[in-house]
């Protein structure tokens, strides 16, 4: 490694073509400008905004080193770089547990405009790594807010970084593929030693989700708010007793259930399923949560245990360690999907929906055993979105139903888990 440098000021210097393949040696150094009103600029001489100067880099394994203003928590820390595309719902995405291990970057530019209340959370922490913005908002307007994002995030003591050219990071992610990056506010640690630190570090093959999984079972009442009924498809005056693996489940999955009707008990990722068995539970949801599904075997082993025997709906992960239950396998995609955004199809009706989603990872349709069926493929890839089997009693997505501030197209399908539940419990 030479260590050269190369400093680029604009942001039309660096969106072109990628310049680097992944692991090159060289470092180049990219900064953005702004002048004092916050507006961008490629000339030379222009003020950078005068109340703070790029005080964070944010190395790159590939050897680019974006230089940025820092909020929230200061520090070093390593992750995986992820893009999400939704308009709104920051707050839902910082406290989505599946982001362990990962930097979200923003491609919206302009977050933290609503701040912060303590009602949209999806989990009780943020288990992110950090967060990438274009823009920082100087106030905060709603009439809901609570703090401000950089306050929220220096509390819960995740870092974050502003005034990056979040195009360009999100131009290379969508070439090269997920790259891991550590981001740091300590001049002492040189960029050898954090790019060092980036191309020693993986997420593949980590067991992330014994660090956000609940410790001991618990009962979850919580509803969501009456401007969330706006679908009864499926729901009936039944009570349905479901248990819920909790590998790393966002609130608005458990305040949905609440909603059609289920009294939830939510148990730790090591539960085993005996105990479930015990419970009689009219069903079973796996939820989502972070990392890879092939790194947590013990996981895979209860559902293929649960399999036929109880009514199961899988959401994210639970629906790829459904896939790796049934016989099937996982693989990495090369950036994911990450965005409030995205066209499915639902392949029973035809219907497309827009649906919430962050997943790395996907299910083989190929490798899927006969019998269980594809019913859900997303349009942007053709990637398998969802399974079902009448016969064993399953059926799940690999995108979020209960998706938080929405889109809500897909709500319907928890009154389809609830007529899986209600079959079943006729022919008791
Ligand atoms: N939201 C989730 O459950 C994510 C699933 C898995 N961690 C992935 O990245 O694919």
């Amino acid at each position: 490694m030479d260590g050269c440098l190369r400093i680029h000021n604009t942001v039309s210097t660096t969106i072109t073509s990628p310049v680097f393949s992944k692991k090159s040696a060289n470092f180049r150094v990219f900064t953005v400008k702004c002048s004092s009103d916050g507006a961008l600029s490629g000339a030379a001489g222009v003020a950078e905004r005068p109340w703070k100067v790029a005080d964070a880099r944010l190395v790159l394994e590939d050897g680019s080193i974006w230089k940025a203003k820092s909020f929230g928590a200061r520090g070093t820390q390593v992750g995986e770089v992820v893009f999400n595309t939704s308009l709104t719902g920051y707050q839902e995405i910082i406290t989505d547990p599946s982001y362990a291990g990962q930097f979200v970057l923003m491609t919206n530019p302009h977050i933290g405009n609503t701040g912060v209340n303590f009602g949209d959370e999806e989990s009780m922490q943020c288990f992110l790594a950090g967060l990438v913005i274009r823009s920082l908002s100087i106030s905060t307007s709603n009439w809901r807010c609570k703090e401000t994002l950089g306050d929220y995030l220096a509390e819960r003591n995740i870092m974050g970084i502003y005034d990056v050219d979040t195009r360009a990071i999100t131009r290379r992610l969508r070439e090269d593929g997920s790259l891991i990056g550590v981001l740091s506010t300590e001049n002492s640690k040189s960029d050898e030693e954090l790019l060092e630190m980036s191309r020693t570090w993986d997420i593949v093959g980590v067991d992330l989700i014994s660090g956000v999984s609940c410790k001991s079972p618990y009962e979850w009442i919580d509803r969501t708010a009456s401007d969330w009924e706006f679908n009864d498809n499926g729901r009936n005056k039944e009570t349905y007793n479901v248990v819920a693996y909790d590998f790393g489940i966002k609130h608005n999955i458990l305040r949905r259930l609440a909603s059609y009707g289920c009294k939830i008990t939510v148990v730790p990722s090591t539960w085993p399923a005996s105990e479930t068995l015990k419970m009689k539970p009219d069903g079973v949801l796996f939820s989502n949560g972070p990392g890879d599904p092939s790194a947590v075997p013990y996981a895979v082993e209860a559902v293929k245990e649960l399999i036929g025997k109880i009514p199961i709906f899988g959401i994210c992960m639970g629906h790829q360690l459904l896939g790796q239950a049934l016989g099937g396998k996982t693989f990495k995609m090369k950036f994911g999907h990450h965005g409030g955004n995205h066209p499915v199809r639902n392949l029973r009706n035809g219907c497309v929906e827009i649906s919430a989603q962050n997943h790395n990872y996907a299910v083989d349709p190929k490798s899927l055993p006969e019998g269980v069926e594809v019913t859900h493929v997303n349009l942007n890839d053709g990637s398998c979105a969802g399974l079902a089997s009448s016969k064993m009693k399953l059926m799940s997505l690999q995108y979020h139903p209960e998706a938080s501030p929405g889109p809500h197209d897909s709500d319907i399908v928890f009154g389809e888990f609830i007529q899986l539940m209600n079959q079943e419990k006729v022919k008791a």
